[in-house]
């Protein structure tokens, strides 16, 4: 938002900058627009894509506390309403939970889709928003609305998503915002949480599409009274073969479920043809391209030398890294657990979790880096989408992240999903991604252009200023973790 689209003139490399002795976008990109001496942020500023924005969260400076109010008060941002959760027609049970939890008024997602999710009869929502912007709270305040509270045993509303981090979140939240509602009733059905031939017997299932699926063959939940069915992240899980089938045999065996619910951040038009499918007649609430992006994330990128240079940038990271907490991205399981154990070995505390891990492992680490207790994560696409930390100021994008047979495509929605990671309903943050040959530069151009992001480029051989820079973000995100309305 409110960034221009990028061609090969833009800023996405910054020609001839000084020092710079390897820059794959030196040959591509025309000497035109970037400045070399410029602070790579005023550049931001210029561009919109950081800095004094529609919102106004920022006054020219990045040390200023961001009012959650201003923002809220502000239409072109995600955050905007005019309503408040009480004109919504939310039970008072939920709204004292919401205020226990400091939701003072909804977000623009939360406030156009809940009219439509809590009308009589019940419709079918298909609903796009950018990342943290509290898609979570809407699609929970509508299930638990919709639950027969006399039947507490009775299984009446399945959310599924990708991956168990996310699941076990999503079931936080249903707790939080369900801490007031008498007779609630709520499970995770994730690999490892239910034994085998134990009964599920909650009214609210929240878990992943292949072993909620095994537990209603099995017959350990019945489905048959079902009556939300709700994917978060659904394009991905539409859209992975793997998780769009398991999807469709679950649809298939409830067969009473009144409303399904589709929500994510990114809804690619190649998966909005099966999403009709899965989710016929729905409300739509669709973003375009260009409105994707969060702008409180100033996306950067930096110009390794080769993939060795990665690590050695990473290495040298590690005290910004620390400063708030991060997550890094790697492509591969060995990636991400070698560059832990070089880093360890250099003397730095770092988690790392990917799919290779047991489940019970898999929760344990992602406490600790919930908790504070370890502040770099270094993980695979396994947690690029929902994971909510909201001290999360950095993301690097170890590898760009790619998709296809081979990998041989660029993957923007992956990478809209892992640096909105950061940037957590209004904070704001920063996002590094790695690029050190053509074939990196490229895939990230094609990132950059799809969502007409300008990307601001970091100088590895100019530490000061990287440091400087992205110093002066972070400390901003600290200051915006205690959003004041
Ligand atoms: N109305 C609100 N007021 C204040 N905070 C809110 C509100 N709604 C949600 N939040 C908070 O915003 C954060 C982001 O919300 P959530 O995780 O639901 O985002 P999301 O839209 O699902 O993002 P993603 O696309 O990354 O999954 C959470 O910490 C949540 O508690």
């Amino acid at each position: 938002m409110g960034s221009k689209p990028l061609d090969a003139a833009s800023s996405i490399f910054t020609p001839g900058a000084a020092g710079s002795s390897t820059s794959w976008g030196d040959e591509m990109a025309s000497p035109t627009v970037a400045n070399p001496n410029q602070n790579p942020l005023d550049q931001a500023q210029v561009d919109g894509s950081a800095g004094e924005n529609s919102s106004g969260l920022h006054d020219g400076s990045y040390d200023v506390e961001v009012k959650l109010s201003d923002l809220q008060a502000d239409s072109a941002n995600p955050l905007f309403s005019v309503q408040s959760f009480e004109e919504l027609g939310i039970n008072p049970e939920i709204m004292k939970a919401l205020y226990a939890m400091n939701f003072r008024k909804p977000s623009k997602i939360q406030e156009k889709a809940l009219p439509l999710l809590l009308a009589n009869p019940p419709q079918n929502m298909i609903a796009q928003s950018q990342s943290g912007t509290g898609k979570t709270a809407a699609f929970v305040i509508t299930i638990l609305s919709r639950l027969d509270y006399t039947r507490p045993k009775q299984p009446q509303a399945l959310v599924l998503a990708p991956a168990r981090e996310l699941a076990r979140q999503i079931e936080d939240v249903v707790r939080l915002v369900g801490q007031f509602v008498q007779g609630l009733t709520i499970q995770a059905a994730v690999p490892g949480a239910v034994e085998r031939n134990a009964r599920v017997e909650s009214m609210v299932i929240v878990g992943t599409p292949g072993t909620a699926m095994d537990l209603i063959k099995r017959r350990q939940l019945d489905g048959s009274a079902l009556k939300v069915l709700c994917l978060d992240e659904a394009d991905v899980m539409l859209d992975t073969q793997g998780l769009g089938d398991q999807c469709m045999r679950i649809k298939a065996m409830v067969p009473r479920v009144q409303q399904v619910l589709l929500f994510s951040a990114t809804f690619p038009d190649a998966v909005m043809g099966f999403a009709n499918q899965f989710c016929p007649n729905a409300n739509e609430i669709k973003l375009r391209r260009d409105e994707l992006t969060v702008s409180g994330i100033t996306q950067m990128y930096m110009d390794c030398e080769g993939d060795e240079g990665k690590y050695d940038v990473l290495a040298a990271l590690y005290g910004l890294l620390t400063v708030g907490s991060s997550i890094i991205f790697c492509k591969r399981k060995d990636t991400a657990s070698g560059i832990a154990d070089r880093l360890r070995k250099a003397g730095h505390e770092v988690l790392a979790v990917h799919s290779a891990f047991d489940g019970a492992e898999r929760d344990e680490i992602v406490r600790k880096f919930r908790d504070g207790e370890g502040k770099v994560l270094i993980t695979t696409n396994v947690l690029a989408r929902g994971i909510d930390v909201s001290t999360v100021s950095m993301v690097i994008n170890y590898d760009i992240p790619m998709k296809g047979r081979n990998d041989s495509e660029p993957d923007p929605e992956t990478y809209l999903h892992r640096i909105g990671r950061t940037g957590r309903f209004g904070r704001v943050g920063v996002s590094i991604s790695f690029v050190f040959d053509r074939s990196s530069y490229q895939a990230l151009l094609q990132i950059a252009q799809h969502f007409g992001i300008d990307l601001v480029r970091l100088d590895k051989d100019d530490w000061e200023q990287t440091e400087t820079t992205v110093k002066r973000v972070i400390r901003s995100s600290r200051a915006g973790t205690n959003l004041k309305a």
